[in-house]
């Protein structure tokens, strides 16, 4: 047995113990364990040994009980849905396939649409789809740039007037007017240049070859290029409403960044003369051109029978305009007749009154070296493009 110093005698030590709190051990340290401390652990007391196999199997089985919970659950909330509508629509008469697409009103078989609109007048609309649209074409108009095109009076043009969105919806009316016109030409027995389906009523004519410069007939825009064109007068088509009324109200809460506070005339700062603007109807005669690559059109100015106040909108791809005065022919510096060109880009808009649209000609010139634009040549693609004009009352 060890000893230790006690004193001034040696008494034997005593036997270290395990103690919580026990304090300091006479004749050992502070931090003194012997070979005894660690001899009750038990170490990964409670783990349970797994299959990895049985693993992966039971969890398969645990989310098809979950999915189906899921699956009776949806499907009893889609029963009590159609329970409720029955109830306050009376009872469905369509057992067939679509019975799912349609539901009936005493007796009277309706669609999701109608259904849709049903309910909003039940319960009330909350998607208020109309507000929000109204809301977007309201921040649209407000963030219209006009731009004056300071050489020639009366020339204004909107670059960001119609949304992608916008522009993709009315191309696709255009094309819709272009395959009903088409149907009808191959109704006819006699294949003629132009379809005359009625005063009032479309005119089509297609891309013809040769004759760069024909006159147009009854009501078009002068002399014409290759182009395949579509008119329409009187009762205008709703999408040309539309966009009249798209027209007004893009002029009404127009802003250009160059107006200067005190103008000399206020009715110069507006991209048409409110005597245009307010007139009923705005417009009553469009016309839709579509231009393949290398396609164009003449200078010229707009047949007298149209009233002042003409509009293009351009769609699919960028042209350059040229304007030239119609009559005193300035020349520029190197003595060929000056002109002002103008980039109408997709969903761009102009605005021709005045005399921009009587003393200047307007063209379109799609062969090569002639569409160019800060010194670079535009690639040319399909553009389409609708003109609005308003027929004169006594011709
Ligand atoms: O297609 C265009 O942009 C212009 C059409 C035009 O000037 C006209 O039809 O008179
Ligand atoms: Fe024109």
């Amino acid at each position: 047995m060890e000893k230790i110093k006690l004193g001034e005698c040696y008494s034997p030590r005593p036997k270290w113990k395990k103690v919580a709190y026990g304090g300091r051990q006479p004749g050992y340290d502070d931090n003194y364990t012997d070979e005894s401390f660690l001899q009750d652990m038990v170490m990964n007391a409670n783990v349970v040994k797994r299959d990895l196999l049985q693993v992966m199997q039971d969890s398969v089985s645990i989310s098809q009980y979950l999915c189906i919970v899921a699956l009776v659950g949806k499907v009893i909330s889609m029963v009590d849905e159609k329970q409720i509508l029955r109830e306050v629509f009376g009872d469905s008469s369509s057992d067939t396939e679509d019975e799912e697409h349609t539901l009936s009103i005493q007796g009277k078989v309706i669609s999701m649409e109608d259904e849709k609109q049903i309910l909003c007048e039940v319960f009330g609309d909350s998607s208020s789809d109309t507000e929000d649209e109204e809301d977007t074409l309201a921040i649209q108009a407000q963030n219209r740039r006009w731009q004056r095109i300071d050489e020639i009076r009366g020339l204004w043009l909107c670059r960001d007037f119609l949304s992608m969105d916008q522009q993709s919806s009315l191309l696709s009316s255009i094309k819709q007017v272009g395959k009903k016109i088409e149907e009808e030409r191959r109704n006819r027995e006699k294949e003629k240049e132009w379809d005359w389906v009625g005063r009032r009523q479309w005119w089509v004519r297609k891309a013809v070859g040769g004759g760069e410069k024909e006159r147009d007939g009854e009501g078009g825009g002068g002399l014409r290029g290759r182009v395949a064109t579509a008119m329409k007068f009187g009762n205008l088509p709703g999408w040309a409403n539309e966009l009249s009324g798209r027209i007004q109200n893009a002029v009404c809460s127009s802003r250009c960044d160059d107006l200067t506070p005190g103008h000399e005339d206020v009715e110069k700062m507006l991209p048409l003369p409110s005597e245009i603007l307010w007139r009923e109807p705005l417009f009553d005669q469009l016309i839709a051109n579509v231009y393949e690559p290398g396609e164009g059109i003449c200078g010229h100015v707009d047949l007298l029978r149209f009233e002042d106040g003409i509009a293009i909108v351009s769609l699919e791809s960028t042209c350059v305009m040229h304007f030239s005065q119609s009559k005193e022919e300035i020349v520029d510096e190197d003595g060929y007749p000056m002109k002002v060109p103008v980039l109408l880009n997709p969903g761009s808009l102009v605005l021709m009154s005045g005399e921009a649209r009587y003393l200047w000609k307007h063209e379109i010139n799609r062969k090569p070296g002639h569409q160019v634009w800060e010194g670079e040549e535009i690639h040319q693609k399909r553009r389409t493009s609708v003109t609005l004009r308003k027929l004169c009352q006594h011709i």
